[in-house]
């Protein structure tokens, strides 16, 4: 599952791996933890050589949340889910991920979350670099107004003080540099589905998701 920032592909892939009972893999995570680390330990973020070592000697632990909420995202033994969801996390995460060696060194880490019965895993280059050969590919989209307005209402409920204006400019800077990277930038794999969820509800994006995957 990929596509652009707020197109909903974390919350899509949580709800379609939990219908099929597979895993789930947020692979923006795994950069934001990066970067989160490297901002924790004072190192330059467009340092390349120390940012490569960074991401080979981060230690990210999912850990499944012990009521009903979100998984929890542990750096270093930290606890950095609510960090690490920020605008300003997310920036990091799109800058240290244009650098190939921080990718690379990402890569087996990812590889491993493959195991049966299967996994829904979300980013920007899942279908294209990662799992090129995966039975089932999508891309999801959404005018760069409507990722504002759904991150405003997001970041609003958990108590930030942030603008409309704002975040879309934020949303729309850190596309352009996932997209235009050398380096597995943001685009549909070729045979992936496609689907515009502007003025869509979460559940009828499940729908269609689930209607591809169990035809
Ligand atoms: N179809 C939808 N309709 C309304 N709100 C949605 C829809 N899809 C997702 N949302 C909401 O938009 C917000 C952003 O969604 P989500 O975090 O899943 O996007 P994302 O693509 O994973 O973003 P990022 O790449 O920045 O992590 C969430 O609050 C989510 O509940
Ligand atoms: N497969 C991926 C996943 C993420 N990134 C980079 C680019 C994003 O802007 C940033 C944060 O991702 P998010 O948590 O918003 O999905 O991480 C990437 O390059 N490749």
């Amino acid at each position: 599952m990929d596509g652009p920032s707020g197109s909903g592909k974390g919350t899509i892939s949580a709800l379609v791996a939990e219908r099929l009972g597979w895993r789930l893999l947020d692979s923006g995570a795994l950069y934001r933890a990066v970067g989160y680390a490297a901002g924790m330990a004072g190192l330059d973020l467009s340092d390349v050589e120390a940012m490569t070592r960074c991401a080979h000697g981060t230690k990210i632990q999912f850990r499944p949340a012990m009521d009903a909420g979100e998984t929890r995202v542990v750096v270093n033994g930290h606890d950095a889910t609510d960090e690490l969801r920020t605008e300003t996390a997310g920036a990091a995460a799109s800058a240290i991920a244009s650098m190939p060696s921080v990718r690379e060194a990402l890569v087996a880490l990812q590889l491993g979350f493959r195991k049966a019965p299967g996994l829904v895993a979300d980013g920007r280059d899942m279908g294209t670099v990662i799992f090129p050969d995966a039975a089932y590919k999508v891309f999801l989209t959404a005018s760069a107004a409507e990722r504002a307005k759904r991150r405003y209402k997001q970041l609003k409920e958990k108590g930030l003080s942030v603008t409309l204006g704002g975040l879309q400019r934020e949303i729309e800077a850190r596309d352009s540099r996932d997209a235009s990277r050398a380096v597995a930038p943001l685009k549909p794999a070729e045979d992936a589905l496609l689907v515009d969820t502007t003025g869509m509800g979460i559940d009828e994006v499940v729908a269609k998701v689930l209607a591809v995957v169990q035809p």
